[in-house]
């Protein structure tokens, strides 16, 4: 439908605005921007602001009142709605299963409605099921009234891939799960993407969940207004404005940690070093940091050699997304 089945294609959104009826102001107003084909673009912006409004425009469930959006180049306004959204992903918080059917008959409903054979539709839930970590001997015949809110939400997200559309679009898609299970989800659902590359938007008001899963993040105001459009690192170091500044919060550094993995950085001395606490490969900078406070050491082991405490500081100060050492000298005066 949009020039590649599956694989990630670009969208543009041009003067794009919703003025609901009996609203004075428009929800959303005269929104342009671009989202590269495979990439990942969190929306992140306080309630209110238009991010669901915006998002349910690209998948028709609300009506622009003006402007245009192209998915791969093609008009979308120009198609059927009900077409249009058998093609598109779409993850939400409150996930709506159908409590009926079993987990394996949601996740194979819009392969079903586009005529796949029964044979094929079921293949592709067999392995979404294994792809979201849900045993499928264990939970294609369970109700969902079964599973725990966490396991909800990866059948969510598995039902959303479904079809293998090249567009998803996820509205707090992990947003009904405690902290830990939400972070497993967030995890899983990186690497996931890294395999997948689709084009993706997401919707948080979350923004270290912005900055662990986004290629890009568009910081959004009243009428869903662009503060920022840029990749995490940049908004980290250069926010645009103090409304940016005030999304950050004050541990911008810390944040930009959580952005790099201990294999970003050289690390001198033996591999997996006897006596010091070990990190595995994949850890971010900022947990690798966590264990060094924990253990009272300036160093841990990587799978690649020792990371020390002064290769963090520098990896801050000329890192991706650093901020030059005269504008924080200008910046303390
Ligand atoms: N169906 C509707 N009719 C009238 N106004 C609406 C409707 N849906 C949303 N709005 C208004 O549009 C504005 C944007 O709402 P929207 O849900 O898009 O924001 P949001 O940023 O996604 O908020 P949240 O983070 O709280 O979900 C709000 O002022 C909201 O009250």
């Amino acid at each position: 439908m949009f020039g590649s089945d599956t694989e990630g294609v670009r969208i543009e959104l041009r003067g794009l605005t919703k003025q609901y009826p009996g609203q004075d102001a428009p929800a959303v107003d005269d929104v342009n921007l671009d989202i590269p084909a495979g990439e990942l673009v969190v929306f992140v912006g306080p309630s209110g602001c238009g991010k669901t409004t915006t998002m349910k425009m690209i998948n028709r469930l609300v009506e622009p009142t003006s402007g245009e959006i192209r998915i791969g180049g093609k008009d979308i306004l120009s198609l059927h709605p009900d077409e249009l959204r058998r093609h598109i992903g779409y993850a939400i918080q409150q996930v709506g299963l159908f409590p009926h059917m079993t987990i394996g008959q949601n996740i194979g409903l819009v392969p079903k409605l586009l005529g796949w054979p029964a044979a094929r539709t079921a293949a592709r839930v067999e392995e979404l099921l294994s792809l979201v970590n849900l045993e499928p001997s264990l939970f294609h015949d369970r109700y969902p009234r079964q599973l725990s809110g966490g396991q909800q939400q990866r059948v969510g997200v598995a039902r959303a891939l479904a079809a293998d559309p090249p567009v998803m679009l996820m509205d707090e898609p992990f947003g009904a799960t405690d902290p830990i299970t939400r972070e497993h989800l967030q995890k899983e659902f990186v690497k996931l993407q890294r395999q997948l590359r689709k084009t993706i938007i997401f919707v948080t008001h979350d923004f270290e969940e912005a900055i662990k899963l986004g290629d890009r993040i568009a910081v959004l105001k009243e009428r869903s207004h662009i503060a920022q459009y840029d990749t995490p690192a940049n908004i980290l170091a250069q926010p645009a404005d103090a409304y940016v500044a005030g999304f950050i919060g004050e541990d911008a550094t810390l944040k930009r940690l959580a952005l790099l993995r201990v294999e970003d950085l050289p690390c001198a001395g033996p591999p997996n070093g006897a006596g010091l606490p070990p990190v595995v490969a994949g850890t971010s900078l900022r947990e690798a940091l966590d264990v060094m406070i924990a253990h009272g050491t300036d160093r841990c082991s990587t799978p690649s050699g020792v990371l020390t405490y002064a290769a963090l500081c520098e990896a801050m100060r000329s890192g991706p997304g650093a901020v030059p050492q005269e504008e924080v000298v200008a910046g303390d005066r």
